[in-house]
């Protein structure tokens, strides 16, 4: 039926009379069309392909400054651990992330099934002794930092009077950048900054400036250290701190250390320090609870009972409930980011902790820990008295068992002691009969 107009027959009919005229087939018109449109899909996905290129490059020439300045630690290529917590899982993602980042400056790296214990190997080679990164990464640009951000890559958090100062001076003789002291500042900052516990308010700044010299060149193994050992129960603004301002691979790769010593003799060797603070005349806040109100010593029963009341008061304050300190670093923190170190071995095997410590951070030292901190004064109170172990023992006696149950459940790096030595089969007191 005709509706006017030419049917679709004869449009086709139109179509092919004047294909055939004057030289080419509708067939080979056909042909052309398609062609044609092949050929714009290929001149499509050339352009489209030319652009993502474009893309990539400029982001990768965005990127090249970075990668060539930063030595990626081994660590970053370690496997990462999660026990449950949505900030870990976190962690772990940003760690393949860092070795996905790794492999494409590389191409050498071996994949996430690395084991730690290759690692370690590796870490002995001297070539790679060198490639240890410095936490160095570009900071906000308004900020007034050369555009850099240095900040310590080892920190050793605790626990205090457990040998910190011998490590730490050990490991700054052999290579490992120390905190700068300015003007007449007390020595000890070299060691211990205490930014995260007083001096916090100030801002990274503050710690910045303590450290920006490390990248000097001169600090052979790329660590800079802060032995501040009252940073055992500060994890979180550790975490904070350093998840704020430091790539997530970058702060997978910085290295945690403790060393546990029986919290009894741990308190007194607290005690005696500050005593003999007191003694010399030194009336800083801390140091004041070792003496009566009238000005005389308290001996070391009369301190063990105020212990006992304070901790009960303020149990999350109390350096020696170790287990509940280190559940939030490794709730924080990957767990083979944080060394565990005995105290006992410290004092009975020294070489033991320093293979353990060198081994941990991929370095190698030929010098050996000198016995540093050790107070010598004829007041110095040498045993734990039945009565203060009455007192005290009850107080630490649940949380050490809760400890060794975690160090077995959550295991460290193959260095680590295992198992760790419970604290009631090794000697309680300290070094005083020793050395
Ligand atoms: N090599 C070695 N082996 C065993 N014990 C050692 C060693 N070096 C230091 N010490 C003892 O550790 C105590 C001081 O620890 P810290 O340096 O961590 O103290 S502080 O928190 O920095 O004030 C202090 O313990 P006490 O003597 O019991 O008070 C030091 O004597």
């Amino acid at each position: 039926m005709e509706r006017g107009g030419k049917g679709h027959g004869d449009f086709k009919k139109v179509i092919r009379q004047r294909s055939l005229f004057p030289i080419i087939s509708t067939n080979h018109v056909m042909v052309v069309i398609r062609r044609r449109r092949c050929m714009f899909a290929m001149v499509a996905i050339a352009v489209a392909l030319t652009v993502v290129s474009f893309f990539v490059g400029l982001f990768v020439t965005i990127k090249d400054p970075f990668f060539s300045r930063y030595h990626f630690s081994l660590s970053s290529d370690a496997p990462a651990e999660v026990h449950g917590s949505d900030v870990k899982a976190r962690h772990r993602s940003t760690n393949r992330q860092a070795q996905g980042e790794l492999r494409t400056t590389t191409g050498t790296e071996k994949s996430n099934k690395t084991k730690w214990s290759d690692l370690y190997a590796k870490s002995n080679n001297s070539s790679h002794h060198n490639s240890v990164m410095i936490n160095k990464t570009f900071f906000d640009n308004t900020t007034k930092l050369n555009n850099e951000l240095v900040l310590p890559n080892i920190l050793l958090i605790g626990a205090q009077k457990a040998g910190t100062t011998t490590v730490a001076s050990w490991l700054h003789r052999n290579g490992v950048c120390a905190a700068k002291v300015f003007g007449d500042e007390p020595s000890f900052y070299k060691k211990e900054t205490h930014f995260f516990d007083e001096f916090y308010d100030k801002g990274i700044e503050y710690y910045v400036k303590r450290f920006e010299h490390c990248t000097e060149g001169v600090y052979h193994k790329g660590f800079s250290l802060d032995a501040t050992p009252n940073y055992l129960n500060l994890a979180r603004r550790v975490y904070d701190t350093y998840s704020k301002n430091v790539p997530a691979n970058i702060m997978g790769s910085l290295k945690l250390m403790v060393i546990l010593r029986e919290p009894i003799s741990r308190e007194l060797s607290w005690y005696n320090h500050k005593v003999d603070f007191f003694r010399r005349g030194i009336t800083a806040g801390y140091i004041m609870n070792v003496s009566h109100k009238n000005g005389t010593v308290k001996s070391f029963d009369e301190y063990a009972e105020m212990l006992k009341e304070r901790v009960l008061n303020s149990p999350h304050n109390a350096f020696g409930f170790y287990v509940d300190h280190l559940r939030t670093w490794v709730k924080l923190f990957d767990r083979q980011q944080l060394l565990i170190l005995s105290y006992d071995e410290l004092l009975q095997e020294p070489s033991r902790v320093q293979m353990r410590i060198e081994r941990f951070l991929g370095m190698s030292i030929k010098d050996e820990f000198s016995n540093a901190n050790k107070i010598e004064s004829k007041h110095k109170v040498k045993e734990i008295s039945p009565h203060a172990r009455k007192v005290l023992e009850p107080l630490f006696r649940e949380k050490n068992e809760e400890l060794y149950d975690f160090i077995r459940d959550h295991p460290g790096p193959p260095l680590e002691q295992t198992p760790f030595p419970r604290f009631d089969n090794v000697v309680v007191q300290s070094n005083h009969s020793r050395h």
